[in-house]
Formats: C-alpha cells, structure tokens, sequence
C-alpha cells in the first residue's frame, strides 16, 4: 500500500519486514543508480508494550499511510549527522528513546557482517533509518529454503561470519539481546548481516526480570532471573553469555532445522525439563554427533559464567568434522587458514589480533590441522552430492502443533506457519524422548 510512496530521494518498493517495532521497506536510491536500499520506519511514540505484535505492525502501518497521505504521497525530511545520534548522552537519549537503537547499531555498522546505516531521516511521526538491504533473512534460508541441510562448509561460513559479529559488539561493549535467524540478513553469497539492535545494550550485566527477546533463543537467566541468580554481588550475569547462548540455538537450527524447545525454562518447558536432568537429551531429540554435541554441551551451560567465550566457540568450528549422525552433515571438513580469513572478515581498522587469536588457537587445539586435509571448494562441492543420504523430513502442518505455540515476535503468516512446523518437529522428538524415557524407567 506503501509502494510508491517517496521519501527524499527513495521509493519504497515494497514491505521487506515487520517487527514490533518497526515496519522494513526495501526502496530504490533514485540518486544512486536506482540501487537498492532498506528503510526502517519507528515509531516516535512507542506502543503499549502489552499489545501483540501483529497488532503493533498493524498501528504502525495505519500511522504511517496516513502520514504518506497527508503528506501526497512524498515526504521531505531532514538528515540528522550520524555523530550527532553517536555523541547523545544517556540523558538525551531519554527524551528521544528510539535512537538508542540506532546508536548502539552506529557503534559497531563497520563491521564486515553487521548491515551499515546510511542516512537516519527524521519525519514528525516516525524516524526512518536507511540501511543496506538484503534480499532474505536465515530463518527464511534454513527452514523455507533448506538451504543448509547439504553443505556443512556453508554453515561453519555463516556461523563463524555470526560469531565474528557479536565478538565484535561484545568488544564495542554493545550486547544485542534478541540474536535470531530473523535478525540475520543473507546476501547472494551467503554472507550474514546482523541487524536490529532494538533490544541491545550497553550494560555488561542483565538487569534483573527483563525477559525480552524471542523465547526459543533466550538464555534461561533472561528468562527466569531470579531463579538463576546467586546472590552474591560478585556474581551478577553477565550479558554476553546471553548471547552466546542464542549462538548455540543458532547452530542446532542450522544443522538440524529444528528449535530444541520453546522456552529454556524447567517448569514451563518440558523438553528443557528433561534437559536440565540429562544433557543426552539432545542427542535424543537431535540427530546431532558427539561432536557437536560436545560443543553444543558448552555453549548451553545454565549457569552463564560457564559458558565457552566466543573465540573458543569459533575454533571447535573450525575443527568440527561432523554435525550430524548421517546424511550429508554427516561429514564436513576442517576449514583451512585460508578459507577462514576468506570468509571471516579480518578487518585491521577493526581488530588487529583477531587473525592471531583464532589462528594460534587454531593451530594449538588437539585436532591440529592437518595440510593434506586441505579442503578444496571444488573437491568439496562434488564429494558433497555422493555425502547426500537423506534430506531432512519435513512434517505438514497439523493444527496440534499449536497447542504449545506461544510466539508473539513472528514476522508474517508465512514464518509462523514454518515455526510451526519446526515446532511440530520439535514436538513429535519430545513425544520420542518420553518413549525413551519411560522405557529406561
Ligand atoms: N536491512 C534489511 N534488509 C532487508 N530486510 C530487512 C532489513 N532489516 C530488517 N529487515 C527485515 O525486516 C524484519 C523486521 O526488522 P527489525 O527486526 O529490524 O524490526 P523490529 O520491529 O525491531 O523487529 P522485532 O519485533 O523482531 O524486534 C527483519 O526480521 C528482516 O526480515
């Protein structure tokens, strides 16, 4: 409805996303080539908290078509400097809360595989961030497109991409709370692109019963505060580990397809109940190898200072030589130091140790990396199709599905009905953890 509507020198060219808190349009840059930009309208004045998010997508649309129209259809606006929204103080940011987003996002856009802002427009009802735009988000990748079911190389590229990202936020000292396969944008080369920071923060530690966030990659301390808590001033959680606890969600949902619960909580969640009695759960409702299930045992420690620190997390995947039982995950080389630093942004201007961390981390881990295991792109790609024994199965939509379905941050119809089906699958495995269980008892 939006379409054709201009802003400065873009036409928004359709609706790209939508989210609680914002509505995404990809437009056009008449002024560069037609080339093709994402533009992020907010709000100025922020919804109730309480109300569901399809209907805050709905407030926002409504309030910005009759913006357009008042306005024929074509907005001018002013640019405000991009210094300017770096250098607000906490205590202007309080007048003005939305550009907190924006801020903590201009703290750390240069880096390789976080998208880049380019222009912040500000309009009276809404503020507009132009950003780059990319044609398709991971969770439409994964489950739609099972784009990543047969190349075990693609996912060490999007996942070690990912970590390098949020190593870099954490390092810029921004924690971006809600890391989720719809937040992360693809280009056509595979690359990943992090985005909304809405619900980032500067603050090292978590603030106590703030559980924001999508549910099924939420850390247990987000979520139950103050069943997790020790009381000990020493002791508060730290909000990093929260996000690598999103980072393990991440890798069972790019090797499996599937989400391992709905919510990491022991008394509302029954797959995580009987995860926190056995971790061999897992491997019960995941067709996961040891290995990964090694690695996935520490990234998911519930006490968040156990959890492996990042560059830690990024060598065991480089090593990793198997993701899943069998099929075509079922084996996967080692990257060699040049396809590492070919997909992983060194960035010098960024981080000028990061090469030299990994690496000698890399080279001194046990699975020391071997010359002759030099994978080859080639080689790989056809080994590849004689590695395929089965694809994952996908289970139709059944409405049962819905019995435990309670996700208020979907995008649209089409992603709730594909978590749905992700959920279904993640059901039908806990109906076999319970058959298993109840046959050892
Ligand atoms: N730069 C971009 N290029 C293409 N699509 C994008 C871009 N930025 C965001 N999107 C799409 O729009 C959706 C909503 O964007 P975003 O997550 O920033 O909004 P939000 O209101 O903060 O959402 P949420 O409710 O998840 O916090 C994203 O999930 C993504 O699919």
């Amino acid at each position: 409805m939006l379409c054709n509507c201009k802003i400065n020198n873009f036409t928004l060219v359709l609706q790209a996303g939508s989210g609680a808190y914002g509505l995404v349009f990809q437009a056009i840059d008449n002024n560069n080539n037609n080339q093709q930009v994402a533009i992020k309208a907010v709000l100025k004045q922020p919804l109730p908290a309480h109300l569901p998010e399809e209907e805050k997508s709905c407030i926002i649309k409504t309030q910005l078509l009759q913006y357009f129209q008042n306005n024929n259809n074509e907005l001018v606006l002013p640019t405000i400097e991009l210094a300017t929204i770096r250098n607000l103080t906490p205590k202007q940011l309080t007048k003005i809360p939305h550009y907190k987003e924006i801020q903590l996002h201009l703290k750390v856009h240069s880096h390789k595989n976080i998208v880049s802002i380019h222009q912040v427009l500000e309009g009276t009802i809404a503020t507009f961030i132009v950003m780059d735009y990319y044609p398709i988000d991971l969770f439409t990748s994964i489950v739609d497109l099972e784009h990543f079911v047969q190349d075990g190389i693609l996912i060490k590229k999007v996942f070690l991409q990912l970590c390098s990202a949020i190593d870099y936020c954490h390092e810029m000292d921004v924690y971006h709370c809600d890391i989720k396969p719809e937040n992360l944008l693809l280009d056509d080369d595979d690359n990943v692109y992090l985005c909304d920071f809405g619900l980032s923060t500067t603050s090292p530690f978590l603030t106590p019963n703030v559980s924001i966030g999508s549910s099924y990659y939420m850390a247990p301390e987000r979520i139950s505060y103050d069943e997790n808590r020790v009381d000990n001033d020493d002791d508060e959680l730290p909000n990093c580990n929260g996000d690598i606890w999103s980072l393990g969600i991440i890798l069972i949902n790019l090797t499996c397809i599937r989400n391992p619960w709905l919510k990491a909580h022991h008394d509302e969640d029954n797959t995580f109940h009987y995860f926190l009695k056995d971790t061999n759960v897992l491997k019960k409702i995941l067709p996961i190898s040891d290995s990964l299930f090694y690695i996935l045992t520490k990234i998911l420690q519930v006490n968040p200072h156990n959890r492996i620190d990042i560059k830690s997390l990024m060598n065991e995947i480089v090593n990793i030589e198997q993701f899943t039982t069998s099929g075509p995950l079922n084996y996967v080389p080692r990257l060699s130091k040049e396809l590492f630093a070919k997909y992983v942004a060194i960035d010098e201007t960024i981080n000028t140790d990061y090469d030299d961390y990994i690496y000698k981390s890399y080279t001194t881990n046990e699975n020391q990396f071997n010359e002759n295991d030099n994978y080859n792109e080639d080689e790989y790609s056809c080994n590849t199709n004689s590695l395929i024994t089965s694809s994952m199965e996908t289970t139709p939509y059944d409405s049962d599905a819905n019995d435990n379905f309670n996700d208020n941050t979907n995008n649209n119809n089409n992603k709730n009905l594909m978590k749905k089906m992700v959920h279904l699958k993640m059901k039908e495995n806990l109906s076999n953890v319970k058959m298993d269980l109840s046959a050892t008892n």
